[in-house]
């Protein structure tokens, strides 16, 4: 089977700094797939290998199974990058953007397919409009039609929605997830771990270059034990018999580790017989922020997981 995306032994050294350290990925056709990690882990350097706008130092990559740079042509048409920045030519209109952009590919008659972007982007009253008088988030939609201009099967967006509001995220989500249902692989980076949980199946971590964590989310999920749970209570003490199970005792509120639901009435019983009342309470699930921070953590001289 072909790989959508395909990385190998990557390393990528700026002067002193490596960048990556022998990332190794495989993402499979039709994947959603997240690619997370803190400021400076190497995401975009990865995928500005994978784009070709950055050389690796050694090892190779391949979208859609053609080499980023002996096949760089083929591997290109393969892919749309929504890079992080917003950089643009300030003179043209959103829709004259979109058609010089399909130029670049030799695309000629791609009008109705630009028209379907716009729609979709919800660009119809700004596409006559001037790149420089749209607003920030406007701007950050254009960058998503150009990357779409010629239906790559390969999708890439690093950091689609830093500063976007919530009408946006939702419409671009909408419409990637329609992407997606449609066949097109989507690879995502962003710092938004609950936007990461919710649309993606599989994700990689990074850290210092390297690649830390690679799973499902529901298996990173489930590796964390148990989940916990938050009290407010009167008076605010908690009885002797719970004090093993405290996490965090912060403003006014205890978090207690409860490895399994069926220890919430343990909990409740030790309470009552305490004569402590409780005014506010709420379970916590792990979740892939907890499964982040855990890792992140526990890895300041990260070893590379075995795939
Ligand atoms: N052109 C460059 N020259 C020198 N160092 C660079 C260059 N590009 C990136 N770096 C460094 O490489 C490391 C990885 O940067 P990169 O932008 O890939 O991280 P990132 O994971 O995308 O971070 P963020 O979440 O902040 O976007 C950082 O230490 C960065 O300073």
């Amino acid at each position: 089977m072909t790989l959508a995306i395909e990385v190998k032994q990557m390393h990528k050294r700026f002067g002193a700094l490596q960048a990556l350290c022998g990332v190794d990925l495989e993402i499979g056709t039709g994947e959603f797939f997240a690619l997370l990690g803190p400021n400076g882990a190497g995401k975009t350097t990865l995928i500005n290998i994978i784009a070709g706008l950055t050389l690796a130092s050694s090892g190779s990559a391949r979208v859609m199974g053609y080499d980023v740079v002996a096949d760089y042509r083929e591997a290109r048409r393969m892919l749309g990058v929504v890079p992080q920045e917003l950089v643009f030519d300030p003179f043209f209109t959103v829709r004259e953007t979109l058609a010089i952009q399909s130029g670049y590919y030799g695309l000629k008659n791609n009008g109705s397919w630009i028209e379907e972007i716009i729609h979709h982007l919800d660009l119809t009253d700004k596409a006559d409009a001037n790149m420089r008088t749209l607003s920030g988030g406007m701007k950050r939609r254009v960058l998503v039609a150009q990357a779409l201009v010629h239906k790559p099967p390969v999708i890439v967006l690093d950091e689609p929605t830093a500063g976007v509001d919530v009408e946006l995220r939702q419409a671009l989500w909408h419409f990637i997830k329609q992407l997606n249902r449609n066949g097109h692989t989507i690879v995502l980076t962003t710092h938004y771990l609950e936007e990461a949980e919710a649309l993606c199946t599989r994700v990689a971590m990074l850290k210092q270059g390297n690649i830390v964590a690679f799973d499902s989310i529901k298996n990173l999920v489930n590796s964390i034990s148990g989940c916990s749970v938050r009290l407010r209570l009167s008076p605010d003490t908690l009885p002797l018999p719970l004090q093993p199970l405290l996490s965090s005792h912060e403003d006014g509120y205890c978090i207690l580790a409860i490895g399994e639901y069926s220890q919430l009435e343990n909990v409740m019983a030790a309470l009552r017989m305490a004569d402590v009342q409780v005014l506010e309470m709420q379970v916590l699930q792990p979740d892939l922020e907890e499964v982040f921070v855990k890792i992140m953590g526990h890895t300041e001289n990260p070893q590379p997981v075995s795939r």
